[in-house]
């Protein structure tokens, strides 16, 4: 998977994924009163909702992007439903050819851990049938239990060859109150990051490991170390837009190949149509909004890498 998230990016020239984060504030009012109509103010409904806002955003978007980030706790909002119209959503990106990350975050013991790299990336026996789950490409996980917690997926990725972003140094602003301590006189980040290069080395793609690693936007001179720590490991990068990264403070998170990263922005996209930038699209053509802000996110990051050399 890791070879055709790389190829894909090379073919789109686009080192970005849309994030799938939908909330019924973001789903544009006649769409809601679609899947109201059919299903009611209900779960049913909102979760109807929320897939057919994604359906047009993918397809708005697909032909310009390698990958999608869903992020699963958008769709556990809304129970059983809203799971469905995650799974939905998910078979619908495979469809146009998208690699799906599964924003998951998941990581526990190790026998919790095994059924959650079975449930999203791997597959289950059921008599005598093997069934897929979820079926992402990519999953984020959590290190912080340790590595007991992570090996399951690591053990499903190479059975079926899928791969993880692992969080090493998180988007948010708090993100540094236990990730930047220091430990042996370094911060907790860089052994985490360490691990992640070493974890990555016992599953090596052509040129980038299938364990990858998720590092926020909105920490550069960070990002900049843990490029250097992990030159064979692909970097997730959320916090971009919405959180406000740009393009400019991103440049060190690739390498001199020109790839390495892949920049999220989920906000920034599925609510374009909600920003004065993009007002003028309105409502009714959200979607088009979105591929605006797709292509305009590319030109920055392109013009950012360029203008770096
Ligand atoms: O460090 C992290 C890890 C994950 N995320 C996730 O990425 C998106 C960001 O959404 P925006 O709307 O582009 O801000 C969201 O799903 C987060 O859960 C992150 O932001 N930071």
């Amino acid at each position: 998977m890791i070879n055709k998230l790389v190829s894909k990016i090379q073919k789109t020239n686009a080192p970005i994924v849309v994030g799938l984060d939908p909330t019924l504030d973001f789903v544009p009012e006649h769409i809601q009163k679609k899947a109201f109509a059919e299903f009611g103010e209900t779960l049913e409904g909102a979760a109807e909702a929320l897939w057919l806002f994604n359906k047009e955003i993918i397809d708005a978007t697909y032909n310009l992007i390698p990958a999608v980030k869903p992020q699963i706790a958008m769709y556990e909002t809304f129970g059983v439903e809203g799971m469905q119209a995650y799974k939905r959503t998910l078979d619908y990106a495979r469809s146009k050819d998208l690699v799906i990350i599964g924003d998951i975050k998941r990581g526990d013991i190790g026998s919790t851990s095994e059924a959650y790299a079975i449930g999203h990336l791997g597959k289950v026996k059921v008599g005598s049938n093997v069934l897929s789950g979820f079926n992402e490409d990519f999953a984020t996980i959590n290190p912080y239990m340790g590595s007991d917690s992570v090996n399951p997926f690591i053990k499903v990725c190479k059975e079926e060859n899928k791969g993880l972003f692992v969080l090493v140094k998180t988007s948010n602003p708090s993100s540094g109150e236990f990730q930047d301590r220091l430990i042996d006189g370094r911060p907790l980040y860089e052994h985490v990051g360490e691990k992640v290069a070493e974890w990555g080395a016992t599953h090596m793609g052509d040129s980038y490991s299938y364990v990858g690693a998720v590092v926020g936007a909105t920490y550069p001179e960070m990002g900049k170390t843990l490029r250097k720590l992990m030159p064979k490991t692909f970097i997730l990068v959320p916090g971009y837009g919405a959180q406000g990264g740009k393009g400019a403070d991103l440049v060190h998170y690739f390498n001199e190949d020109g790839l390495g990263a892949i920049v999220n922005s989920s906000r920034g996209i599925i609510a374009a149509y909600k920003m004065e930038q993009y007002a003028k699209f309105g409502a009714e053509n959200f979607a088009e909004a979105s591929r605006q802000a797709v292509i305009d996110m590319i030109s920055d990051i392109d013009g950012a890498l360029k203008s770096a050399k």
